[in-house]
């Protein structure tokens, strides 16, 4: 990666970081309640597996929409600089690094991913053309290629951008979730 690709996505991930810690407890919960209802009203059946995430800190959403699936859920766990595992949400969770909450049960190893109907992914903001910029950890860039299923970025409407700079290796969402509009197809 170049040095100033490098800096262009430092820079966008802090401004939108700093944005996200500005919004109140009021639009945070509005939100979340708008998201679970979105989730809610997607068409899964309950032998479909879908990879989702807790939300943690200022990522819009909460603990709420895991349930509104109506399916089998599988939550991310960090295993270091290697493809993410999964484990099946139960409501039991534990906190990890990152600030994060992850879950307790059995791990299902890196390639339960491969196994999704639909993989609901955390960004920081998704472009109009489905360029997706994370934490810069590069967890989920490691893991997104065992996918077939489609991959729907969960961010904000304010954070759907005209650009995002991207890399080779960046998959490319096929939808994003926003609280407002739900889910729409890129
Ligand atoms: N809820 C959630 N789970 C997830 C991710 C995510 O983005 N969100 N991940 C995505 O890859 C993986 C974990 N990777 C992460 C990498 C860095 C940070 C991080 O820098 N956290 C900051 C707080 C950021 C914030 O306020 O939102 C910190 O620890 O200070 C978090 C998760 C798997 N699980
Ligand atoms: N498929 C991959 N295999 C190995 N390393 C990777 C892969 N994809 C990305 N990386 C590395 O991960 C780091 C972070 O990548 P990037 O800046 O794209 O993160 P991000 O997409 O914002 O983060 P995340 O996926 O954690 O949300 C980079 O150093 C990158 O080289």
């Amino acid at each position: 990666m170049t040095s100033d690709l490098r800096d262009r996505k430092a820079t966008l991930r802090s401004r939108l970081l700093s944005a996200r810690r500005a919004l109140s407890p009021e639009v945070r919960a509005l939100e979340a309640a708008a998201l679970a209802a979105h989730v809610a009203a997607l068409d899964l059946s309950p032998d479909q597996t879908v990879c989702a995430f807790l939300p943690v800190g200022s990522e819009p959403g909460d603990a709420s929409w895991l349930d509104g699936l109506r399916c089998r859920v599988l939550l991310p766990v960090v295993t270091g600089a290697s493809p993410l595992d999964w484990a099946e949400h139960t409501g039991e969770v534990a906190p990890a690094g990152f600030k994060l909450l992850e879950p307790t049960g059995p791990r299902l190893g890196a390639s339960a991913i491969a196994g999704a109907s639909l993989v609901l992914v955390p960004a920081l903001a998704v472009s109009v053309t489905g360029v997706r910029i994370g934490k810069g950890q590069g967890h989920y860039d490691r893991s997104l290629p065992l996918v077939k299923a489609p991959l729907v970025g969960v961010v904000r409407d304010c954070e759907v951008l005209a650009e995002v700079p991207g890399e080779p290796h960046d998959v490319r969402m096929n939808g994003v979730l926003t609280p407002s509009i739900g889910l729409r197809w890129l």
